[in-house]
């Protein structure tokens, strides 16, 4: 999977060559290009923003640079990623849609967001997606696009070191996670909950099921469908 952001920022950028895509990078199974927006700025200033047509608080970020890098990066055909508080909610089901892609191009705004008319050319070359980490405002797209970069990537086949644990984890059946113990069996008069020691697989899953069930209830009962109340769910998805 190649990987493109476009930023005027690019060090902020810089720990996603650390730990997990760090790896990726180096066996080639992941090509990381980070891209300084004012790179396609000619002005003397190399002028990414301006003033929003209409008034209002703020700057803008200019289309004339996007669509140079376009150009040049040649994004025909990519998934193009555009991080901001009114897009689609991240989720973990969006996160292994954008997994399957073979390029995403990160649009990363900062100022009051970026031009309208971006988006649109790039809609007539590539698809996009408008994405939202959350419900609240950060000071730019960076931070969001790191995120999403992150699980995406550790789904990818190769990445994960026990790719079985993908397959538990948190949102993957919909639940939330059961709690996790390790040694010492008992600690500062904390015990492992027996069942975990009794090596009856059968129990234990069932055990840990059930914990799932309860923390999503009391937590995130928006997640909880009905099929997943009972037994233990056959992988039944709750999107
Ligand atoms: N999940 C999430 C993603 C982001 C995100 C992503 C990208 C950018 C680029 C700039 N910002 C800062 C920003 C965004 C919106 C406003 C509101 N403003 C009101 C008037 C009309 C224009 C917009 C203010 C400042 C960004 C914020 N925050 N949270």
């Amino acid at each position: 999977m190649r990987l493109d952001y476009l930023t005027i920022f690019p060090d902020y950028l810089a720990p996603l060559r650390l730990s997990l895509p760090g790896k990726a990078i180096e066996s080639g199974l992941l090509d990381l290009q980070v891209h300084d927006l004012r790179e396609w700025a000619h002005d003397r200033h190399r002028t990414v923003d301006d003033t929003p047509y209409g008034g209002g608080a703020g700057m803008v970020m200019k289309p004339q640079p996007f669509g140079e890098a376009f150009d040049e990066l040649a994004i025909d055909g990519a998934t193009v990623i555009v991080t901001t508080p009114s897009g689609e909610p991240f989720t973990q089901a969006l996160a292994r849609e954008l997994s399957t892609r073979d390029r995403l191009v990160f649009l990363l705004g900062r100022y009051e967001g970026i031009d309208q008319r971006v988006l649109d050319h790039a809609a007539t070359r590539a698809e996009v997606r408008e994405i939202s980490l959350g419900d609240y405002v950060l000071n730019g797209g960076e931070v969001a696009a790191m995120a999403i970069t992150e699980a995406v990537v550790r789904l990818l086949p190769g990445f994960m070191g026990n790719a079985k644990s993908l397959l538990e984890e948190s949102h993957e059946d919909g639940l939330l996670e059961y709690p996790v113990y390790t040694k010492p069996a008992s600690w500062r008069d904390l015990e492992v909950p027996k069942v975990l020691l009794s090596g009856d697989h059968k129990r234990i899953a069932q055990w840990r099921h059930e914990q799932a069930v309860v923390r999503t209830s009391v937590r995130r009962p928006d997640l909880l469908h009905a099929s997943q109340a009972t037994g233990l769910g056959e992988g039944e998805k709750w999107e």
